[in-house]
């Protein structure tokens, strides 16, 4: 099978020779499409590969009919329409360490710049014009740098700024005073930040939380002649609000990387001698290229080859360790999903899911989200996958509950899913034995130990002589080979269960013949 990647922005060649260098990867480069080409052009890809330049609109994605990821050479996701990926099942990645050492040395350049004037006095002495007088600056040692989001780049560019000899103070929710001190820097709220920076930067992503934080309020409480710095994403700081604050004076200058509309070549605050400006070119260097397009190729390899990626943005990633320990339960989660729908044959209102002994201690929510996929592929058909299962059964207004306990039955492990829908409820147990591969241990309150694999046939009937010869000849008379057989019941003489693994698909025929047969309650064909 041959994957057809597009590259809608430019990305290092050599970085994405994970990719060029794979054999069953066609790429196609094109940087230069149109929103409506884009959405003419992806209809056919299995992944699409971009920088902050391309607009993943939900358009485009309801269009890529075959798209299965979407791998971003970057940080900022914002340009992702990520509620409509999820929805169509489509895992989005980016490169989040790649960048953040390029992202906080321009973020330094930027601050000296605009401390020093630089490019001003470039630019006049560009145009013959030796003026000492207008581009006096101001020194950063011992100012007061304020860093707003101290995440990876905030972080980096604090321990550049303590290299200046400059005092710091963040603000990010996550900030914990033992990590401040760790880092040598002073901490306090958005507001306490603020008023007490010489230099402001901000560097959290843009969300609805962060859009507009730094606004015509915030301004009032900054300190008179402060600088500001974005080197984040434009939209954090009100651009008019910004403009306002230079022209009246209170903002001595101001250095800007990113902006809320790109590209553009006219802008308001370019008119404007205090603000120094750059076409969003924090990640621009051939270091940081590299190593993004590198990292976002392995994950989009990974991905299309069925490996877990190391950057998920709409899936939560788990840790190594984690994934290790649980990654042998795939295919019994999602089995045990499968063959529980089918022997309900209804629609799911609730599904409960169950961990115990080897499971109880562990981060479980990638098994839950593969057992109800393999429950909703029943009903959905096979675009349903682990990024979308849970959307789709919220969608579906199916409640979806996973809890561990300690009740492990006298095995080492044991999942247990039960489906509630309108007219029952039943449930399913399964086990992974030591190098003996998966097994269905219960079915409701029976003990069975069967493969969860192949065709099956689950049979209720009563215990009493003569069922089971009854069946196997039945199933004879068909053609159909019996391979393996379970039986287990309530009491003598009471409710039972038969399971057996056949050679083929039970076809109707048969299924109706078992149907007739009067000492059956209950036939379920199942094919895993
Ligand atoms: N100009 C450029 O070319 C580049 C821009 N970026 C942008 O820089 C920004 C930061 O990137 P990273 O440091 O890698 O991200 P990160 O995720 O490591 O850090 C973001 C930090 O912002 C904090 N935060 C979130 N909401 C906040 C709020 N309301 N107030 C204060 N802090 C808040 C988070 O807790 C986190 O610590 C992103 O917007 C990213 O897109 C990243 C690379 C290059
Ligand atoms: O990684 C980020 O968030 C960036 O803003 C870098 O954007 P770019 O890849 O240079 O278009």
């Amino acid at each position: 099978m041959t994957y057809k990647v597009l590259i809608s922005d430019p990305l290092s060649e050599d970085g994405i020779k994970p990719l060029t260098q794979a054999e069953n990867i066609e790429i196609v480069m094109q940087t230069d499409l149109t929103p409506e080409e884009l959405e003419e052009k992806i209809v056919d890809f299995d992944a699409l590969l971009v920088r902050s330049g391309t607009q993943v609109t939900r358009s485009v994605i309801s269009k890529a009919k075959n798209l299965k990821i979407i791998g971003r050479a970057g940080v900022g996701v914002d340009n992702i329409d990520l509620d409509a990926a999820t929805e169509h099942g489509v895992i989005v990645v980016n490169a989040p360490n790649g960048n953040t050492n390029s992202a906080a040395e321009h973020t330094m350049a930027m601050i000296m710049a605009i401390s020093r004037n630089i490019p001003q006095a470039y630019h006049a002495l560009k145009n013959h014009k030796w003026d000492r007088k207008k581009y006096v600056g101001v020194e950063l040692r011992d100012k007061t740098l304020g860093v707003v989001g101290l995440g990876r780049i905030g972080a980096e560019v604090a321990t550049r700024a303590k290299g200046q000899r400059m005092n710091v103070v963040a603000y990010d929710p996550f900030l914990t005073p033992e990590k401040a001190e760790k880092m040598g820097i002073g901490y306090g709220t958005f507001e306490e930040v603020i008023s007490q920076a010489d230099f402001i930067t901000v560097h959290t992503p843009l969300l609805k939380e962060t859009r507009h934080m730094v606004n015509a309020k915030a301004f009032q409480l900054m300190k008179n002649g402060v600088y500001i710095v974005n080197c984040a994403r434009g939209g954090i700081i009100d651009e008019d609000a910004l403009y306002d604050a230079i022209v009246s004076g209170k903002v001595a200058g101001a250095a800007l990387d990113v902006f809320e509309e790109e590209p553009f070549v006219d802008h308001k605050l370019l008119e404007l001698p205090e603000v120094v400006a750059t076409p969003h070119l924090g990640a621009s260097t051939i270091e940081a290229q590299e190593i993004v397009a590198v990292d976002v190729s392995h994950d989009v390899l990974r991905y299309l080859t069925g490996d877990t990626v190391k950057n998920p943005v709409n899936l939560p990633s788990v840790a190594k360790d984690v994934m290790t320990v649980i990654e042998p339960y795939f295919q019994l989660s999602e089995k045990l999903g499968a063959f529980l729908i089918d022997l309900v044959g209804e629609v799911a209102e609730e599904i409960n899911l169950s961990y115990s002994g080897d499971l109880y201690d562990i981060e479980v929510a990638p098994l839950t989200r593969n057992t109800v996929k393999g429950i909703l592929k029943r009903h959905l058909g096979s675009s349903v996958n682990d990024v979308n299962a849970l959307y789709l059964a919220e969608r579906k207004g199916i409640t979806v509950n996973e809890n561990k306990t300690s009740k492990t039955q006298g095995f080492t492990n044991l999942i247990t899913v039960e489906v509630k829908t309108k007219t029952q409820t039943r449930t399913v147990s399964g086990t992974l034995l030591n190098g003996l591969g998966s097994r269905i241990v219960k079915v409701d309150n029976y003990s069975v130990d069967v493969t969860p694999k192949g065709h099956m046939v689950v049979i209720q009937h009563n215990d009493q002589p003569g069922v089971i010869g009854r069946m196997g000849s039945l199933l004879a008379d068909h053609g159909i080979n019996i391979a393996t057989m379970q039986v287990d019941r309530s009491d003598i003489g009471g409710d039972a269960i038969m399971m057996v693994t056949i050679d083929r698909h039970l076809d109707d025929e048969a299924l109706d013949a078992l149907k007739g047969l009067d000492v059956i309650k209950e036939v379920v064909a199942i094919d895993l």
